[in-house]
Formats: C-alpha cells, structure tokens, sequence
C-alpha cells in the first residue's frame, strides 16, 4: 500500500520549516519532497505542521483492572487525538505486569484495542508493593520497555539498589516515582501558600526530592540509566542536576501542567488540580523552564491519569491523584510557550517525540527516510477552547477546562495507518 502526503510543512535541520511532500510504503517512510506517485492514496496536509507523531514515556492506560476509569481504547484514542503515536504504559494496573503471565496478558489486551502503539512497563516489585523484587530479565523479554513502580515511591533503598543494578546488566531503564511515605504527610496538595489559605494539607518538596538525591546515589553506584518522573520541584531539579555533573546516567521528565501552572493557581479545594506531584510554587515553576533549556530535564511527559467524575466531584482529600493530559499537552504547550517566543516549535518537538524516544532507544519520534510512519498534522492557526465534554479520554479531569489554545492535532498516522482525523 502506497500513500502520499502532500503539501504540508515541515522542520529542517535548520529549524526553519519548508514545504514538503511524504511517500509512505508498507508503513514507512519511503521518500520526502519526492513528486507525487501515480498509484498512491492522496492526503492533502493543506499547508499544515508536519511533525513525528509524539512519543510518552509516562501513561496511565487504567486496563486491566479499571476500565470504569480508561480503557486500552478510549486512552489510546485520546493519545491519537492528541497527536501521540508511542505511548508507554505504567503498571498500576489490575493485574500488575510483574509476571511473564501478567505482561502476556496486557500485551494481548493491547494487541486487541489499542489504536496507536503502546509499549508497556514491567514492574520493579511484585503487585507494587515495594517488596519482592521482579524477574527483570523475564519481563524484558516479554517486551517490557523499562521497569517502574509508577504511582508509589520505592521505599526501601535496597530494594531500589538490587533492581537497578539487575537492569544495568540488562541494559534497561529504572524510572522512579520519587515519593517517600514518611514525608507525604497526608498532603493532597504542595505545602506552601495556598493550601494554607485553602485549609489543607500539604505535602513537602522534600517528599520528592530526598528520593531523588537517594536515588542518583544509588545508580551511580549501581552503574544504572536512572529516569525520573514527573520532576516538580527546584530542589529536585538541582539533585538532577548535580547528578548530571557528576557523570550519572539520569534523565528526567516534566509534565505539561507542572509547567503551566503554579499551586497560587488552584481556584479552590477542586480535585481537578489534584495531581502527584502537586502543583508547586512560582520559583519550582520557573526552575523547571530553565532546566528544560538547559537539558537537566530532557523531556515532556503527560502523566495522562485518568479518573471518573464521582471520583474527583467532592473536593480534594478523598479523590485520587492525577489529572488526563493527552488532548491537551501540545496546543497548550506550543500556545503559551511557541508563540510567546519563549521556545522554538524545534524544542518543543524535540521534548515530545525525539528526546522521549532517544531515553529509551526506540526508534520512534523522527521523519527520516527508512524510519515508522508515525506521523501528525497539526493547524498550528486553528483556535480552539479547551473542552472536556470532546474528550476521547473517559477522564474529564482536567484543569484546563476553558483555556484557549492554538494548534491541534489535525490526522494522526501510526506506520501510515490512520488513527485519528479532524472531524469535517
Ligand atoms: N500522577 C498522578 O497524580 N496519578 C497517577 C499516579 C502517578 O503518576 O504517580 C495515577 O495513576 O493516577
Ligand atoms: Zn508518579
Ligand atoms: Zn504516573
């Protein structure tokens, strides 16, 4: 099957963008700028952005176990519409892939429904529970693509010490939630200013970033790549970033709303702002910009953590952490951060598709000849209100009800099928 894209604009190594052409055989790219072939299906990019389909390494798909929440489905039309064609799912699910017989079976459950490709994580403890360690060796074979316990810190530094240095001989990635129980003291937001003001409890940078330090130590040591999640603080930007001087193999990445928003922000106790890591203050916020340009965090990471409306309607301490982010992540992005001139389009693709990509060696997140057509088109004119109700996602959680926002994804395309289109 051949297809053809024609008339879209794309990056060039020198960052400006050019007018382009795409030919795509059997899912990969076959020529770009080539003239149009006779026996193609035609797609006209109308003068659209032609960028790689954007790559997650931090996703919340729900199933198995809490499809009331997302299915491998709906999450995985959300990524498509959201212009995400390489999705990595995290293992709080029900089962929890820490078995051979766990990951077969999530692996056959993506293999019925997902839309766009969704590379699972292996747990680093049995059921995440911090205890028992995993056969990381078994779980990479099965094709997790790096080991986590997303969703709670580890807790034991040896625990943390024996699985990396397992997946130092393996090659493979440990990527931490940094969360230490003893200092979350039943917070539900940054303990700072405003939770004061709201008459709720906080949760401490410190929380964080003391895993971090830890943590950096340890895969020193255990000569491990060690990829932090969801970083929000200034403190454990510096612990990453002295890390990083020190020759540690460390990467990180920081969430779109972790970047937008700022704990003075959270109009009131509405769980809709109620994430992990918690939204933090100005300076945390500003310290997080200045890393990503300065390469101390390496990439944007939705964290798309979906949960149901009865879950998250009644106020802060009793609903679940987290927030969607998928439909959202690129149009707010490029908005607030492309077009005030505070980054280029280049950086922007880069956190989101190339760096993701590069952390974890796939071979996703670039236009290049030879490579996956995992391709989007993005209106970078269009304007549009952020609208939950729209949502592909079964999650509503959102902050961002009713921000406006420029460029959305328009046709997304995993290995030259497509797997979402612009309603006409
Ligand atoms: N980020 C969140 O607030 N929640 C995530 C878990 C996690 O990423 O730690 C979830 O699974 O709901
Ligand atoms: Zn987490
Ligand atoms: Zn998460």
């Amino acid at each position: 099957m051949m297809k053809f894209i024609k008339n879209v604009k794309m990056l060039n190594e020198q960052s400006e963008l050019i007018e382009t052409t795409v030919t795509i055989v059997d899912g990969r790219i076959e020529a770009l700028g080539a003239k149009q072939p006779d026996a193609a299906e035609i797609i006209d990019g109308k003068g659209h952005l032609l960028s790689p389909g954007f790559v997650d390494l931090h996703v919340h798909l729900r199933e198995p176990g809490f499809e009331h929440k997302e299915t491998i489905e709906t999450g995985t039309a959300s990524a498509a519409k959201g212009g995400f064609t390489t999705i990595c799912a995290m293992p709080n699910t029900k089962p929890v892939p820490d078995s051979i017989v766990n990951l077969k079976y999530i692996n056959s459950l993506i293999e019925k429904s997902a839309k766009v490709r969704v590379l699972p994580y292996g747990s680093l403890t049995v059921a995440q529970s911090g205890d028992e360690r995993t056969n990381l060796a078994a779980l990479k074979e099965h094709g997790a693509v790096a080991f986590s316990d997303d969703g709670v810190g580890i807790q034991l530094a040896s625990t943390m010490y024996e699985q990396m240095q397992d997946a130092a001989k393996l090659d493979m990635v440990v990527v931490a939630h940094c969360e230490d129980n003893s200092l979350i003291y039943n917070g539900v937001m940054h303990e700072g200013k405003r939770n004061k003001e709201l008459g709720l409890p906080g949760i401490p940078s410190i929380c964080e970033s003391v895993q971090i330090a830890r943590d950096v130590l340890l895969a020193e040591s255990a000569g491990a790549r060690y990829h932090v999640c969801h970083v929000s603080s200034k403190e454990s930007v510096r612990a990453v970033r002295d890390a990083k001087a020190a020759g540690i193999r460390v990467t990180a990445e920081v969430c779109p709303h972790h970047l937008l928003l700022e704990e003075m922000d959270i109009p009131s106790d509405d769980a809709n702002w109620k994430m992990n890591p918690p939204l933090r203050a100005a300076d945390d916020k500003d310290s997080l910009h200045a890393a990503l340009l300065d390469g101390t965090i390496d990439c944007i990471a939705t964290d798309h953590a979906p949960h149901t409306e009865e879950e998250k309607c009644c106020g802060m301490v009793g609903a679940p952490f987290g927030i969607v982010g998928f439909e959202t992540a690129f149009p707010l992005l490029y908005t607030h951060f492309v077009e005030t001139g505070k980054w280029t389009l280049k950086q922007l693709i880069d956190w989101m598709a190339i760096k993701p990509a590069q952390i974890f060696n796939l071979p996703y997140g670039k236009i290049e000849v030879g490579a996956a057509a995992d391709l989007v088109l993005i209106d970078l004119s269009k304007e549009q209100t952020v609208n939950p109700e729209s949502f592909e996602s079964k999650g509503r959680n959102t902050p961002f009800t009713g921000w406006k926002a420029k460029g959305w994804p328009v046709l997304t395309m995993v290995e030259g099928r497509i797997v979402y289109e612009e309603a006409k």
